[in-house]
């Protein structure tokens, strides 16, 4: 466990709902009277608000590079603070993105976690969200602009990778749980986590 709180990740593939489910189960959280931390990648802090910026021309290496430092800050400013205030962190996205995402821009996973592998904390638990890959389809198909990382990619891809990624990091030793979130609603999707959730260790 991480210092007294609790790290979980969500990952998926874009318009899997990963978002959607970070509130739902927020709210299940604080309804609970948790201290709950949501957050995600790449972050809010300037060097991920850089990234987001230039998403289009941002791209293979110099990307996960960027997208690697900008984790390395965002868990010393961000996610470790809020574990060490007891806080159950939500993370939208983190080093499993990166394996795919890079991956879907041209590197070598293998490349992309070397710049990953001395990253502290890992996550207490990290949930992929499954469903249906024309269901995202039909999501992703009602946006109004997708970003040039969603249109390299391709839902049955990305579940794919992903599930790749899940493997690779089992073998890291990773505690991974996926939910295929087929006919739940959020809320659901968020009750069936919350059964999978790692103990808060007592407050010291
Ligand atoms: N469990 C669910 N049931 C039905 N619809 C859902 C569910 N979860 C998410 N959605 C819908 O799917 C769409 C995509 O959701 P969301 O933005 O949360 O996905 P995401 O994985 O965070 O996407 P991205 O990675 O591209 O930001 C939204 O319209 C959302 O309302
Ligand atoms: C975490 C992470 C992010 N990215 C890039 C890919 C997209 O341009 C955005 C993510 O945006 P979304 O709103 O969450 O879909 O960031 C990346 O390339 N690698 C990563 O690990």
């Amino acid at each position: 466990m991480t210092a007294t709180g609790r790290f979980l990740v969500l990952e998926g593939p874009n318009g899997v709902g990963k978002t959607t489910t970070a509130a739902a189960l927020a709210d299940l959280l604080r309804s609970r009277g948790d201290r709950v931390h949501v957050t995600g990648e790449p972050s809010t802090a300037p060097l991920g608000r850089l990234i987001r910026a230039h998403e289009a021309e941002l791209t293979g290496r110099a990307l996960a590079l960027a997208v690697a430092a900008d984790r390395s800050h965002h868990l010393d400013t961000e996610i470790v603070p809020a574990l060490a205030a007891s806080a159950t962190v939500i993370c939208d996205r983190f080093i499993p993105s990166s394996l795919v995402l890079q991956q879907l821009d041209g590197l070598d996973p293998r490349e992309v976690w070397s710049y990953n592998a001395a990253l502290r904390p890992i996550p207490d638990i990290t949930v992929y969200l499954i469903t249906a890959p024309a269901t995202i389809g039909a999501r992703l198909a009602q946006r109004p602009r997708r970003s040039r990382l969603e249109q390299a990619g391709s839902p049955d891809r990305e579940l794919a990778l992903y599930q790749q990624a899940r493997r690779f990091l089992d073998g890291q030793g990773w505690r991974q749980i996926t939910i295929d979130c087929r006919d739940l609603p959020a809320d659901q999707v968020a009750a069936r986590i919350l059964a999978h959730l790692p103990r808060k260790d007592p407050a010291p």
